[in-house]
């Protein structure tokens, strides 16, 4: 029997919290592949906990590494990753995560035997044909164009030309393994822009962050050297997209919201909320890290009520971030009155279902651009957007490449989340301004914060 849909809270009162957010789920399936392949023992630390990250773990499990949680705590979970040979005969259950179907058959080609791979019913749907017809081209055999299929190496790897419009995770996918292809890899893109460069930037810099040799110098050209990944002790950063809700609370509600840990500098897409929330009309300040800096899934909080085991907990963590850079708390605080937006979030598209719903509670129209490959992420993003916003009474339409948002009164009602996170959490940034939203499925958001109802509610009653 489907769980009961959930209903929305509306803020009573301009939200005052400081939210320490989990690790990036990014950052996270990155580094434990990069474990996995490394030429010895090394550590994950600060590792998400969500369905995304349970998958990666039991994906690399299944092809020969070793997992074992060392330390398990409000900051994330420490993984030991010791590598094995990649061992044939597995099958991988991709879920609906574009990192574990799209970086994992690389892995899965350098195996001694044939891996299957399969998903759940949506992720048969999501673009796979050119990173799986850039394998073939790389060597290996596989039996179909998207999910389920079976792949069987021996890759040596080469030259690959793909077209990586649809998603920036056909790149990253091929560049993180190219490393163990006895040829290195070199990947050239031809078709209209690849979205996520910023994705495409972590990869790379976590690639050299482990001695990989990468080339990014010409435009749409990556190449890796063939070589050994060093094992390495990394620490995963705050996942900076997941912030996005909490952020636009203290936009909606006139209130303040802090996260501690925000890196100084990163590569994480979440990064452009800074100018994104400025320009829809909040004020967004860096104060020195205090005492509670870190990362990690505990429920928002104010400041005074940050407990002495919580304030050791954090302080041992550290800075944030696999490039071990300075952080800061980052500090949103909003009017109450949203300012609708023209922006082109091709580079930052998972950042989109947040800053539709902003635009939806916007006093001025919004027109979000550059975004056509969301209809190849969870669910087709801008339909799903476009039919729940206008269900509630809202005024979005659908582009080719986006949305127009305009302003108009919304209503109670059902806002359905079509399995994916990040549409769930729009909908709960709706129901803060208008009473009745009930969000269906609110559970998905486990995809990369299973904590999020918790965290939402801590944040609405925290003073
Ligand atoms: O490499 C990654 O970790 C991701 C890349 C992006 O994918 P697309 O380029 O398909 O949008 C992003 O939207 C996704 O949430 C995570
Ligand atoms: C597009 C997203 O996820 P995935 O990694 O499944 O592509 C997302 O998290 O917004």
């Amino acid at each position: 029997m489907p769980a009961p849909h959930w209903p929305a809270p509306a803020a009573t009162a301009p939200v005052t919290a400081t939210v320490l957010l989990p690790g990036s789920k990014s950052v996270t399936n990155r580094a434990l592949i990069l474990a996995a392949l490394a030429d010895g023992p090394g550590f994950v630390r600060q590792a998400l906990r969500s369905r995304d990250a349970d998958l990666m773990v039991s994906a690399l499990r299944a092809l020969g590494a070793r997992l074992e949680p060392v330390q398990e705590s409000t900051a994330g979970v420490d993984w030991r990753v010791t590598p094995g040979p990649i061992r044939g005969g597995a099958h991988v259950d991709v879920g609906l995560a574009g990192t574990v179907m799209r970086f994992v058959p690389p892995v899965a080609a350098l195996a001694d035997g044939p891996v299957s791979f399969d998903g759940d019913p949506h992720a048969r749907k999501r673009p796979m044909g050119p990173i799986l017809d850039g394998l073939r081209s790389l060597g290996a055999r596989i039996d179909n164009d998207a999910l389920p299929f079976t792949i069987s190496g021996p890759l040596t790897g080469g030259e690959v030309t793909l077209d990586a419009s649809g998603s920036s995770q056909f790149v990253s996918g091929l560049l993180l393994t190219a490393a163990r292809f006895g040829k290195g890899i070199t990947i050239r893109h031809v078709g209209p822009p690849v979205p996520s460069q910023p994705h495409i930037e972590m990869t790379v810099e976590m690639l050299r962050a482990v001695g990989v040799t990468v080339d990014d110098g010409e435009r749409d050209v990556w190449r890796v050297e063939p070589g050994r990944i060093a094992a390495r002790d990394m620490t995963v950063e705050p996942d900076l997209s997941n912030a996005a809700p909490f952020l636009a609370a203290a936009l909606v509600t006139g209130g303040t919201v802090t996260i501690p840990a925000w890196p100084v500098r990163t590569t994480q897409a979440g990064d452009a909320l800074r100018d994104l929330l400025t320009t829809m009309g909040a004020t967004v300040t860096r104060s020195p890290a205090t005492s509670h800096t870190g990362t990690g899934p505990l429920p928002a909080t104010s400041t005074s009520e940050i407990t002495a085991t919580q304030a050791t907990d954090l302080a041992a963590r550290g800075a944030g971030g696999i490039t071990a850079a300075g952080t800061t708390d980052l500090v949103v605080t909003g009017t109450g009155e949203v300012t609708g937006i023209d922006a082109d979030l091709h580079e930052v598209g998972e950042l989109t279902p947040t800053i539709a719903a902003l635009a939806a509670l916007a006093t001025t129209p919004s027109r979000i651009r550059g975004v056509s490959h969301l209809r190849g992420h969870e669910t087709d993003r801008l339909a799903a957007l476009a039919t729940e916003i206008n269900r509630l009474g809202g005024d979005a339409e659908e582009t080719e490449d986006g949305l127009i948002i305009r302003p108009r009164p919304l209503h109670g009602g059902t806002f359905h989340s079509y399995d994916d996170h990040r549409m769930a959490t729009a909908g709960a940034v709706i129901g803060l301004a208008v009473p009745g939203v009930e969000v269906e499925n609110i559970a998905t958001t486990a995809k990369t914060l299973p904590e999020f109802v918790q965290m939402w509610t801590a944040m609405l009653e925290a003073r």
